[in-house]
């Protein structure tokens, strides 16, 4: 069975700490490893992981595909920038690798083809082409991406922000690419789950929501008195 066979019609957990607190005392793999493990008891069938050495710890602790990213950077293109941050998560294990597939410049000047091709080349893994809009899923199939994700939609300035999902970039691509097409970026509630089945998606990868303490905790203080008042 394709490895993306193994995702259809499923809930991907997508096991990272919090990107803008480097802080975040969950940015451990031994840490996230176990939230893995407890995202796959409780149904998820892949989990997507950052960087080389948490894609590791949860290869060693679960069943399930690995999609790994390598976040590196402040700005701009952060997703697997390079050729070869996609090759070091691919042999740490990951057997899809998520890589930005916008046309936004690269650390290393090189395209979204490269990295692509330096995958396939050199490691057994497929590409995940995390887009913002529907040229930069059209342009990432013709390069060869595996999949497609909605994950940057609201993320980059030819994505406009909203606090819900993009399920109308997501119904779009299910209509048009020949690829299975991911529902990734502010999935939260079972009703954005649905939904998303409903136009089209391969499965949906949620996040924040199920994996940071961090961050849903910072939702829910607000409707406290103490609001963000220290003990
Ligand atoms: C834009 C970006 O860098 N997204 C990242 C991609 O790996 C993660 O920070 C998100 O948590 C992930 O996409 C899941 O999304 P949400 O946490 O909204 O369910």
């Amino acid at each position: 069975m394709n490895v993306l066979d193994r995702l259809a019609g499923g809930l991907v957990v997508s096991c990272q700490p919090l990107p803008d607190d480097p802080g975040d005392p969950m940015r451990d793999a031994y840490v996230q490893a176990r939230v893995a493990a407890a995202a796959v008891r409780g149904g998820a069938v892949a989990v997507r992981a950052n960087g080389p050495a948490d894609v590791a710890a949860i290869r060693a602790l679960v069943d399930v595909p690995v999609i790994g990213l390598y976040k590196h950077g402040t700005t701009g293109v952060m997703i697997t920038p390079t050729a070869g941050h996609a090759v070091e998560v691919a042999l740490a294990g990951a057997q899809i690798v998520a890589v930005d597939a916008t046309d936004r410049p690269r650390p290393d000047g090189c395209r979204f083809a490269d990295t692509v091709r330096a995958v396939h080349d050199r490691t057994g893994a497929l590409v995940l082409a995390d887009v913002s809009t529907e040229a930069e899923a059209l342009a990432a199939v013709r390069a060869g991406a595996d999949a497609v994700a909605t994950t940057l939609s609201g993320y980059t300035p030819a994505s406009p922000p909203t606090d819900g999902p993009d399920l109308a970039l997501l119904a779009r691509l299910a209509d048009l690419l020949p690829v299975p097409v991911l529902a990734e970026g502010r999935y939260r509630t079972t009703a954005h789950i649905e939904r998303a089945f409903a136009v089209g998606a391969h499965a949906v990868v949620v996040g924040n929501a199920v994996t940071s303490p961090l961050w849903i905790t910072r939702r829910l203080v607000p409707a406290t008195p103490r609001g963000g008042q220290p003990g």
